[in-house]
């Protein structure tokens, strides 16, 4: 089943941010998100995660197959590295903890207390959380923040194995991640139609 996004418009504050977006992701395919700061990359993330309300446009393929990261880390900060897998594997009523914790170079880190973590640790953490939910369509913002060379490999080769498995990953991110499969999508800052006055118009 792939995720499908037709004629999406959505505002911020009242103010409209994007319009007219439309892609398809099908399983085993990554989209990346490209833009300028404000064009609305969060804001579509957000919206098909279903955080987000569209007024107008539909999403379908989301709702429960989706893993959404964003910024914060959202970890529990008073649990071991294995604990926040297991407590979220729980959740998810799945697996893969091994599977996180070498996919993410987390097996020396697997008895410390999160809270205790580093920057780029807790991000991989963060990121590991992805392979316990078991969900098909991640859904990632800037997902490589804080980290450094090796750890952006590890993540690649993450979602790598995640689109060899039927999965399927959007991803807005600023820099290269290395994905040479994945496709881009532009997403350009919203402009308002120019509005043509009565007194322009006689001009025209
Ligand atoms: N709660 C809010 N109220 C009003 N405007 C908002 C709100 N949140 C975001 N915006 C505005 O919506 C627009 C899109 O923001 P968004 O965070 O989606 O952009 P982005 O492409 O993810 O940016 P960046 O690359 O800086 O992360 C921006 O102009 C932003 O200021």
């Amino acid at each position: 089943m792939e995720l499908t996004v037709t004629d999406l418009a959505v505002s911020r504050g009242g103010v409209p941010v994007l319009e007219g977006i439309g892609f398809s992701l099908p399983a085993g395919r990554a989209l990346v998100l490209r833009g300028p700061n404000g064009s609305g990359k969060t804001t579509l993330l957000r919206t098909v995660a279903g955080l987000q309300p569209a007024f107008a446009g539909r999403v379908a393929g989301a709702g429960e197959r989706i893993a959404y990261a964003a910024h914060a880390d959202g970890l529990k900060a008073m649990l071991s590295v294995r604990e926040n897998l297991t407590f979220w594997a729980r959740v998810f009523v799945h697996d893969g903890i091994d599977e996180a914790l070498d996919g993410f170079d987390l097996r020396g880190l697997e008895t410390r207390l999160a809270g205790t973590l580093s920057a780029g640790q807790k991000r991989r953490l963060g990121l590991a959380r992805l392979v316990v939910t078991g969900r098909p369509v991640w859904v990632l913002d800037e997902p490589t923040v804080s980290l450094d060379a090796a750890s952006v490999a590890l993540f690649a080769a993450a979602v790598r194995r995640h689109l060899q498995g039927g999965g399927s990953a959007l991803i807005a991110t600023h820099i290269d991640l290395g994905l040479d499969e994945a496709e881009i999508f532009d997403v350009t800052p919203y402009r308002a139609e120019p509005r043509v006055s009565v007194q322009d118009e006689a001009f025209l």
